[in-house]
């Protein structure tokens, strides 16, 4: 056994001592934790497992197969993006709403980390998934049973299922892929880690944005008072504001910042 101190002082050397107690956290399975709190060898043992995995250059989230995101643990693994902070930005956003009874879906689920925290708030809501890699919807299918939750489930190619299977959305919650393949300031580690179809998209990371834009009308005639969410890039906004070309005043769109004061996602409806 040992003291976290001792643990905190060992791994210093090679690792900075917010990412040491994040993994002491994790191991313990405790939001708060003191310096002169026990360890146990097993404990021990484990910490020091994910040391040696971390210093081979993978990410804690997939050594430790969890992420906590908006209220709850969510599975992860290498076929899902790992949620970030900045996402549940959209759920909180989302709560705002009066969502009783309401057809949510959350497009490009991976985990399903925005869908299923917004159903945890709301289990009166109809809660809608996809995405187009079976391997995401498996990791979607086991956080539906982890949380006990109760949702319709779609592999599909973007929003093309709705159409296909004449659904009527109310809310749309979509973080798609938006980077783009040439970026220079894409994290080594994120690029080596999370799969290629979750971070990259095609024109520059526009891609589906302009998909979005050349189905609003389509989608919009399913239910005038749709509302979408979507993330984007914090350098986009420029460009989207171009895609969505404003000036026709036929949406509405708006933009909202992060956490850390960047443009961070947009809120679209129909005038
Ligand atoms: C940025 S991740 C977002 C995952 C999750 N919503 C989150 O916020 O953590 C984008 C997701 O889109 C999925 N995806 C990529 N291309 C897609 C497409 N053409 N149609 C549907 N989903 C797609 C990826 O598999 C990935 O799960």
């Amino acid at each position: 056994m040992k003291i976290i101190k001792e643990v905190v002082e060992f791994y210093s050397k090679d690792f900075d001592k917010k990412q040491i107690k994040n993994i002491i956290k994790h191991v313990l399975y405790k939001d708060v934790f003191f310096d002169d709190d026990i360890v146990t060898k097993n404990e021990i043992k484990e910490i020091r497992k994910i040391f040696k995995k971390l210093k081979k250059g993978q990410l804690l989230e997939y050594i430790t197969n969890r992420k906590f995101f908006y209220k709850n643990n969510f599975i992860v693994n290498k076929n899902t993006l790992i949620p970030r902070p900045e996402t549940e930005l959209l759920v909180e956003e989302v709560l705002q709403y009066n969502l009783q009874n309401k057809n949510v879906f959350d497009i490009c689920c991976g985990t399903g980390c925005i869908g299923l925290s917004i159903y945890l708030e709301n289990n009166n809501i109809n809660l809608f998934m996809s995405d187009i890699s079976k391997k995401a919807l498996n990791v979607t299918k086991k956080n539906i049973k982890l949380l006990n939750a109760k949702a319709k489930v779609y592999k599909s190619n973007f929003i093309n299922f709705i159409f296909e299977k004449n659904l009527k959305p109310d809310f749309i919650i979509i973080n798609p892929p938006y980077i783009d393949k040439r970026d220079k300031n894409l994290d080594i580690l994120v690029k080596k880690n999370e799969p290629k179809t979750a971070l990259f998209a095609k024109d520059n990371g526009l891609f589906f944005y302009k998909v979005l834009y050349n189905n609003l009308e389509k989608l919009f005639n399913l239910n005038k008072d749709l509302i979408i969410l979507c993330e984007f890039g914090f350098e986009q906004k420029q460009k989207l504001e171009g895609i969505f070309n404003l000036k026709r005043v036929k949406y509405k769109i708006e933009f909202k910042k992060d956490y850390s004061n960047l443009w961070r996602y947009f809120i679209l409806k129909k005038v």
